[in-house]
């Protein structure tokens, strides 16, 4: 699986983090660690000014860690590329996101970029989202309005369950401050409308469904190989 994952950032960061490259987004989760070895390994190729724009507290200190300079979208409103993982991501592309809780800043680093890309093991590649990704969606919600929206989601036909944290009592709370609630839909026939109604929920910041944003996806395959998505 590690190799799967590492020969999945590797392909997708020597295909498209060119020496023109100035600003790259850098998303979350294990898969992204292995696109910060791949820059590590490859300085020379990179630009000689590269600023990388991280998608939360994670990859800020990977790439702090190993030396990259890293700045806020304050200072660089548009980003080059952004490479980010996935936890499934269906036949045209449209991509479930935040088994890490970080889909907040990981869509709006990925809607400030000119080009988006996914990186991500076999595990994840599915025909249609609800597939392989057996954990739902996860809703990123105020703490104040929790209790409506898990009601309203219940409503929509979906199983609202509030993420709890690990060796910490009470729920996750994410880089924002809020909570995330995974959503069991079953199959999704329709990602961008249930997109749609669930971001329209008062108290909901952001859904982990990215749907016509990622321009191709690279999976890192069991037998060694690579395969390719493209939009
Ligand atoms: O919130 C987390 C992110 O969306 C991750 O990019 C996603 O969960 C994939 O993570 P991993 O590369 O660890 O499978």
């Amino acid at each position: 699986m590690e190799k799967a994952k590492k020969d999945s950032a590797y392909r997708a960061g020597a295909k498209h983090i060119t020496p023109e490259t100035r600003v790259l987004g850098v998303g979350s989760g294990s898969t992204i660690v292995y696109l910060v070895h791949y820059l590590r390994e490859n300085r020379e190729k990179l630009h000689p000014d590269l600023v990388c724009i991280p998608t939360g507290f994670q990859s800020r200190q990977l790439l702090v860690e190993n030396g990259f300079r890293v700045a806020e979208l304050d200072e660089f409103p548009v980003i080059d590329v952004a490479i980010d993982g996935a936890d499934e991501v269906d036949a045209s592309l449209n991509v479930i996101k935040g088994g890490g809780a970080a889909h907040l800043r990981e869509k709006v680093v990925a809607s400030a970029a000119k080009d988006f890309i996914i990186i991500a093991d076999y595990r994840k590649m599915s025909e249609q989202l609800g597939q392989q990704w057996k954990q739902g969606v996860p809703i990123e919600v105020i703490p104040f309005a929790l209790s409506p929206v898990m009601a309203r989601l219940k409503e929509m036909g979906g199983a609202p369950t509030l993420r709890m944290a690990q060796r910490k009592a009470g729920p996750v709370v994410t880089d924002n401050g809020n909570f995330v609630v995974d959503v069991d839909f079953g199959l999704i026939a329709d990602p961008a409308s249930l997109l749609a109604r669930t971001k329209a929920l008062a108290g909901v910041v952001e859904v982990g469904l990215f749907c016509s944003m990622a321009r191709i996806a690279y999976f890192g395959m069991a037998d060694g190989s690579v395969q390719i998505r493209e939009a």
